[in-house]
């Protein structure tokens, strides 16, 4: 299977202090389902930001797409991002658009015409059950909602990657897990998903979803199972 990302001895420092993330090297299988965990801290929003381009590394090489990102001019950047969905932690929807024109969004940008708007936005809201609340203005939503929201935005072109970070962070466990599963729907059709999360009932959810943890900025691997291809598991 070919690898739609690469990170070689990838290094992230905020500044002049100690390096958030260390050495970090993996692939990711076009196609597959991840799970990034590890704890609060340790460096999972930041790895985020590498792979969906709103930081540069200190140092090491990140390709995605077959693209050199880290070295890449800026005019590229937007091109490269239409091809993900980031859910960011803070949902950051656009305040005074409906979620209707939010989750609408990156169709409008990607040029598509009203009429192929619609439907897949539509469809969306009634996925995440928010078909009621089309018209309402983020402020107006509860943290769960607006997270829903995000979600919807973020799929709702069908990208090639999905980056989600605790996207079922102010949810309930139903809701959580109708979300994982629009998650593994969307992965099915082919889109490789990267989800960081603390819910440890999530990791469970996905059958064949591959594991990544990071521990202090490091990553493990013990399986060896982000490298490509991936090694036979000891018996
Ligand atoms: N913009 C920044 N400037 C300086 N330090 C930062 C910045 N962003 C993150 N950090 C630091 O980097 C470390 C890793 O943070 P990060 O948010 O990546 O961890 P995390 O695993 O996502 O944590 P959580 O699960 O709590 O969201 C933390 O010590 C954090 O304080």
């Amino acid at each position: 299977m070919a690898s739609i990302v690469q990170f070689e001895n990838v290094g992230l420092r905020y500044g002049t202090g100690q390096e958030t993330l260390s050495d970090v090297s993996f692939q990711l299988g076009a196609g597959t389902f991840y799970f990034l965990t590890g704890a609060s801290g340790a460096g999972k929003t930041s790895l985020l930001k590498l792979l969906y381009l709103a930081q540069r590394p200190s140092r090491g090489i990140i390709r995605l797409f077959g693209e050199d990102a880290v070295t890449m001019s800026r005019d590229r950047l937007p091109a490269m991002r239409r091809r993900m969905g980031v859910v960011f932690q803070d949902f950051r929807l656009i305040p005074h658009l409906s979620a209707w024109d939010n989750i609408a969004l990156p169709l409008r940008v990607a040029g598509l015409p009203e009429d192929e708007v619609e439907q897949p936005v539509r469809e969306m809201l009634a996925w995440v059950g928010l078909a009621e609340r089309a018209h309402a203005r983020p402020a107006t939503l509860s943290g769960g909602e607006q997270q829903r929201v995000a979600i919807a935005r973020a799929v709702v072109g069908r990208p090639e990657i999905l980056v989600a970070d605790e996207p079922t962070g102010n949810v309930d466990p139903d809701m959580a897990d109708r979300l994982i599963h629009l998650f593994e729907s969307m992965n099915k059709l082919g889109t490789t998903v990267v989800v960081a999360t603390h819910d440890f009932h999530l990791l469970g959810r996905v059958p064949g979803a591959q594991m990544m943890r990071l521990d202090r900025g490091r990553l493990l691997d013990p399986t060896g199972s982000l490298r490509h291809p991936p090694n036979e598991i000891d018996p």
